[in-house]
């Protein structure tokens, strides 16, 4: 099968898409024409109506990772072309980058590392004042894969309270992981120390926090978001870290990616960001991008299976 890869993937999984597939990688010059393709893996590669409508011959997008929100998801249903992604590869590398920005963020350590190359006279400012996770109460926006494990990590290792915030969960089920169901987004954001959000970005979540709901979570709460840049209103969040509305925010997601060096919220001492690294482990890279083309070698065989059938 034909499998156009767009964008980078861990070079174990490139020799093994080549041992499984006939490849086309983003690196031979042939990737510029799309015409032939019969499947393609993508990761930040927008699959537009546009850019479908190139390849005629397309039966499969194999997306490396989770987040489908690169693909015009109803075109392909349309056009009956297979979508599939890989949910469990990058879940724990996710949940850990989740658990480095809450101890970073209570900590300050960013800030502290910043005071200490500047030089510093005194040890302990009072500037660098964090707070414990220990019994703290973490509100998970999101109960999947990647929500779930937070929580789990969270509560064993600093005894933390759970609660979630997500209209798909059952109160049995939230119960059965240990964890409290809210079934108000503004009742979790004023009760949480912090607030998490691992959902996917849908017209429902666009904007999902903003000004108003910035203004509901404690004072010396964070937020972190590792899910979809637009899920928070970037604008709203500057102005809540510089009147000290919550105590920080740690992003691993922007509205546009790569964020820019100007951008606003660089400029908070209480704001971390990462350029979209939670699911940038060698472990996770490799289950990705293994991952994208079994789901590739899976739909060859039951096609073969199919027609032997008919
Ligand atoms: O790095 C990747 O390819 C995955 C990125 C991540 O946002 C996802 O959608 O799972």
């Amino acid at each position: 099968m034909i499998t156009f890869i767009f964008d980078p993937i861990d070079p174990s999984a490139l020799q093994y898409a080549k041992e499984k597939l006939d490849v086309v990688a983003w690196t031979d010059k042939e990737i510029e024409n799309y015409s032939t393709a019969e499947a393609v893996i993508v990761r930040t590669f927008k699959m537009t109506q546009e850019v479908i409508d190139q390849m005629p011959n397309l039966k499969i997008i194999a997306k490396h990772g989770v987040g489908v929100d690169n693909i015009d998801l109803d075109y392909a249903k349309r056009k009956g072309i297979r979508v599939t992604n890989t949910p469990q590869a990058n879940m724990h590398s996710v949940a850990e980058l989740v658990i480095g920005l809450a101890l970073n963020c209570s900590r300050k350590i960013n800030l502290s590392q910043k005071m200490v190359e500047k030089g510093i006279s005194k040890n302990s400012p009072v500037e660098l004042a964090g707070f414990e996770l220990q019994e703290k109460t973490i509100g998970l926006i999101g109960l999947g894969r990647i929500g779930t494990l937070v929580g789990h990590k969270l509560k064993a290792a600093f005894s933390m309270n759970v609660l979630v915030y997500d209209p798909y969960t059952s109160e049995l089920q939230c119960s059965e992981e240990g964890f409290i169901k809210y079934d108000c987004l503004e009742d979790i954001l004023k009760e949480s120390d912090i607030v998490s959000i691992s959902v996917p970005l849908t017209k429902a979540t666009e904007n999902l926090i903003s000004a108003r709901e910035l203004s509901l979570m404690k004072k010396n709460a964070i937020l972190i978001n590792t899910a979809r840049g637009k899920i928070i209103n970037e604008t709203d969040l500057y102005h809540a870290l510089q009147n000290g509305v919550i105590f920080g925010a740690a992003l691993d997601v922007f509205a546009e990616e790569p964020i820019s060096k100007n951008h606003p919220l660089l400029t908070c001492d209480n704001f971390i960001g990462t350029p979209h690294n939670g699911a940038n482990t060698v472990d996770a890279l490799i289950r990705m991008g293994t991952g994208a083309v079994d789901e590739i070698v899976r739909f060859l065989k039951q096609k073969e299976a199919s027609s032997q059938i008919a």
